[in-house]
């Protein structure tokens, strides 16, 4: 039977007959190139590939040279091809087995006696894998590559990457934005500096998402054009993309911005959001000091001008809009019982992972001693007593001294302690700052106890180190700081530390807590 008969016979679907008449001409153009190359060696072809006078020699079908080939002497020798059909059968076969036509390759094989060149049986999960791809179901796709072939993604990152661009181009057409925000965030952003390769790629990523998640995306868009004028656009891209989708950014998460001149633009500018803060100001305007110093706080010393570049800041004096993606602070609650140790163990995190210390006993002792203070007397009497002085006091204090620091990352110890800190600190603060964690330092009541009143014999100065006012704390904390303990413990923040070890073993499991965070 000839081949192409019998192709059609068994060429079922519409698809199939479709791809097969491509097919065929392509088989046809193969077939005539194929008949050139054979006659590499017969003068023709030497006249042809030769440019001097000895081409017109020795041509037994044609004396033709180069410059005398004209198209329908071409199509002539083309119409004379002959390929034998044993070849155009592997040609066929090997159509049949790539595009994943099981049957059509099996009846093929019975039928003519080509070898597919593989066992046809791989063909089901090859096609069902094409199948997955092709309805855009990549993560399927993916985990039918990983189980027939385990290594085939690991040694073949370039095609990894294919699949998962793939995948964030699915999302963005179901038009989930946060899945296809936190895809990139978690699997493409870091692909542009570990492998060059695929920059341009991540390049169109980029440009996909920045249409597709406006106006989100607008802050993306603007720093993307406007930094992409003094770098490498490549580069710039994708270390942008690095920095917004950077899956442990916090810049991805919260926004403040910073708008300059009197140009403001914010998501929506007449209701701005709590986590959307609009400072005006120009190049050296504090607000663009500031800038450029929580950058560097939170991706180091030189990462401003490897980001961004001096020439930065000429742009910021331009009356446009200047968005920036901005970190919020981020804080550490420290809790326990009074004397387990966590101030002890603050001044270790200040000097190991540099934090602010701000202790909110220190903090309302401070302010007890103004002279003047219109707080002082009923803050030495909280004190005294071992109760709680209210919110508003001391939410004050924390977010005046959070203020002013340069820092970006707080230790806040010995708050929340009770329901009136934790609900006033929501008001107040929510929006504002990231909570990270909370440090619980567990240590039994006689332990804590002993240790305060050693401090207090030791001369601390302090008003409660004394037996009857640690009565009175342990109960504060027993009956008010736990229940607030235990709400962090529903939302899994609590991180909870032996405070009973020596100090230096209670800093080991503390270090673990910070050294997660980078
Ligand atoms: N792991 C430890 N082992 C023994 N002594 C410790 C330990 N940690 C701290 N101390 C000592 O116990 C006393 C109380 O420690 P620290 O001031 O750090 O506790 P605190 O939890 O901040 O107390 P408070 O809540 O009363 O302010 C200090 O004298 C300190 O030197
Ligand atoms: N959130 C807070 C923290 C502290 N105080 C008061 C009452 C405490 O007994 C005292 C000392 O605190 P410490 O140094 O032990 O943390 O300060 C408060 O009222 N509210």
């Amino acid at each position: 039977m000839c081949n192409f008969q019998f192709i059609s016979n068994c060429l079922r679907t519409e698809e199939e007959l479709l791809a097969f008449s491509f097919w065929n001409r392509y088989l046809l153009l193969l077939r005539r190139l194929r008949e050139l190359t054979e006659r590499e060696n017969e003068p023709l072809e030497n006249s042809r590939m030769s440019s001097g006078s000895d081409s017109k020699s020795a041509s037994s079908s044609s004396s033709l040279t180069k410059d005398e080939m004209t198209k329908e002497k071409w199509m002539e020798n083309i119409e004379k091809v002959e390929i034998p059909r044993s070849e155009v059968n592997k040609l066929v076969m090997n159509y049949l087995v790539t595009e994943g036509f099981k049957d059509a390759a099996e009846k093929f094989h019975m039928e003519s006696g080509t070898d597919p060149g593989i066992d046809l049986s791989t063909l089901d999960p090859r096609i069902k894998i094409l199948e997955a791809i092709q309805n855009g179901d990549i993560p399927r796709a993916v985990e039918m590559i990983n189980s027939y072939q385990p290594q085939l993604l690991d040694d073949n990152r370039y095609l990894f990457f294919h699949l998962q661009q793939q995948h964030l181009i699915e999302l963005i057409r179901q038009k989930n934005i946060e899945g296809a925000l936190k895809f990139a965030q978690e699997n493409l952003a870091d692909q542009g500096e570990e492998n060059s390769t695929v920059l341009p790629e991540i390049e169109r990523s980029g440009a996909c998402l920045r249409n597709a998640l406006l106006p989100r995306m607008l802050l993306f868009n603007y720093l993307l054009t406007s930094v992409s004028v003094t770098r490498p656009l490549r580069a710039t891209t994708a270390s942008l993309f690095r920095i917004f989708f950077g899956r442990h950014n916090p810049l991805a998460r919260t926004i403040r911005i910073y708008a300059t001149n009197q140009h403001c633009w914010s998501p929506n500018p007449r209701e701005p959001s709590k986590q959307t803060e609009t400072i005006y100001g120009g190049p050296t305007s504090p607000e663009s000091k500031l800038f450029e110093k929580d950058f560097k706080n939170n991706f180091g010393e030189h990462s401003f001008e490897k980001y961004f570049g001096r020439s930065y800041f000429t742009r910021l004096s331009d009356p446009v809009v200047g968005y920036y993606i901005m970190p919020l602070p981020k804080v550490v609650f420290v809790l326990g019982g009074p004397g387990a140790g966590k101030g002890t163990q603050c001044s270790k995190i200040v000097e190991t992972f540099g934090f602010v210390h701000l202790s909110a006993g220190d903090l309302l002792r401070e302010e007890r001693n103004k002279p003047g203070s219109e707080f002082g007397e009923m803050i030495e009497q909280h004190i005294r007593d071992g109760t709680i002085v209210p919110v508003e006091v001391t939410c004050s204090l924390i977010d005046r001294a959070m203020q002013k620091s340069e820092s970006n990352n707080f230790l806040v110890d010995g708050f929340p302690r009770n329901q009136n800190n934790l609900d006033g600190w929501d008001k107040e603060m929510t929006g504002k700052v990231e909570v990270l964690f909370v440090l619980f330092f567990d240590a039994p009541e006689d332990v804590c106890v002993e240790r305060c009143l050693q401090r207090g014999e030791a001369g601390s100065g302090r008003s409660d180190d004394n037996p009857e006012s640690l009565k009175k704390r342990v109960a504060t904390y027993v009956n008010a700081t736990m229940p607030i303990i235990e709400h962090f413990k529903g939302l899994s923040l609590v991180r909870k530390i032996n405070a009973a070890q020596d100090p230096e073993a209670v800093f080991q499991d503390v270090r673990k807590c910070f050294e997660t965070l980078a």
